[in-house]
């Protein structure tokens, strides 16, 4: 069987093992045996419908409290193709992407949504694999007054949502520097605040390096009316400590907006994002591109095969996680996809009492190994036989 032709794990999950079987596979694979879906309103569905995009929905409970009202939150992730060639004027790619992200947020709106973040760098085709700067550096804006941020703005008002908007960032208060950056503005409409990507990967066809630098923008949590919420940016998934820093800093959802293909990190896709929901004690949101993007001048991927336009589909699969390792099955790998969880916070304060793994992190510790560990002089701690 072709890549092309495998759906998802869950479809063929739910082909071959038997019902009384699958929830079991279910219990321990996805850490629940029921994916409580959300049924949406008929204008919701048929909107989703006109617009071309699978929305889907799922529950996350948490125990009722005594003292503390539930917090319950509608979280979205958008995965969408770019459906306009990379050879056409860079305002009309933006403007197409404008529209088509602009047309799903409707949908999102009328799902009940009240965070939502897209893939990273949206408003283009992932031209980074290229190693070209031209014509892609025009795609960067700035952050705070650009014309995607200004567009998102007015939306976020109009929606009462909080909006989380990877762009290409362009710093002309800092000599014209370039930055992949998340832009998250405020269900009022107003810019709060941005974060940069931390980890820049140098890797296969992700060789990022040569466009921007690595983040200087720490690990800031954003304090939202639905939620303290932070953006762990694609390959920045690779790193526990970037995830755990968000966690350090408060955050109760962490969005991992990603461009990232099949051949190199899908094995690990499920893993990552989970895995930091579980350590950290938050809701995490992966949210991966779908779709093939053809470039005008081949490329090399650096690993022996012939120059080639295009480095295969971005895999999609978005999913969001809970504190307790519980999942959402995985929006489809090649269809652009809403998936919206409805989430009660309480859930983060929950299992942190019941697991116990910020109380028995022992920070001081590893704060004094990793001061050591920097140090020029340092010696591994290796043990040997005499
Ligand atoms: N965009 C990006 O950081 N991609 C890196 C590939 C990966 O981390 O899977």
């Amino acid at each position: 069987m072709s890549d092309n032709n495998f759906k998802s794990l869950e479809d063929t999950l739910d082909k071959y093992i038997p019902p009384e079987e699958l929830r079991e596979v279910k219990r321990i694979l996805y850490g629940r045996a029921e994916d409580n879906p959300i049924t949406f309103s008929l204008e919701a569905t048929s909107l989703a419908k006109e617009v071309g995009v699978d929305l889907r929905g799922y529950t996350f409970t948490a125990r009722k409290e005594d003292l503390r009202r539930p917090r319950i939150v509608r979280v979205g992730a958008i995965q969408n193709t770019v459906d306009i060639p990379t050879t056409a004027p860079i305002h009309v790619q933006r403007d197409a992407l404008h529209e088509k992200v602009s047309n799903i947020l409707r949908v999102a709106a009328s799902a009940g949504v009240n965070i939502i973040c897209f893939q990273e760098a949206w408003t283009m085709p992932f031209a980074f694999c290229t190693r070209e700067k031209f014509p892609w550096c025009e795609f960067a804006e700035d952050a705070e007054h650009g014309p995607t941020t200004k567009l998102m703005k007015e939306l976020a008002k109009q929606y009462n949502m909080v909006i989380v908007s990877p762009i290409l960032e362009r710093d002309s208060n800092h000599n014209d520097t370039i930055w992949n950056t998340a832009v998250v503005i405020s269900n009022n409409g107003n810019y709060i605040g941005k974060h940069r990507k931390n980890h820049i990967p140098r890797v296969g066809d992700f060789n990022e390096s040569t466009y921007y630098f690595e983040g200087d923008t720490g690990h800031p949590v954003f304090e939202t009316q639905f939620g303290k919420i932070a953006i762990n940016i694609c390959y920045g998934r690779h790193h526990p400590q970037n995830w755990m820093m968000f966690g350090l800093n408060g955050a109760e959802i962490v969005f991992n907006p990603s461009a990232t293909i099949g051949a190199l990190s899908e094995p690990l896709w499920g893993i990552e994002a989970r895995n930091a929901a579980i350590a950290n004690g938050y809701f995490t949101v992966a949210i991966n591109r779908v779709g093939t993007e053809v470039f005008p001048n081949e490329f090399t991927s650096a690993n022996g095969q012939p120059a080639h336009k295009d480095f295969g589909p971005f895999y999609g699969s978005s999913y969001i996680a809970a504190p307790d390792g519980s999942r959402t099955p995985a929006l489809s790998r090649d269809k652009d996809g809403l998936l919206v969880a409805e989430l009660d916070l309480n859930l983060c304060r929950q299992v942190k009492d019941f697991w116990g793994f910020q109380m028995t992190q022992r920070l001081p510790l590893y704060a004094e190994s990793l001061a050591k560990v920097t140090k020029p002089d340092y010696k591994p701690q290796v043990i040997r036989e005499n």
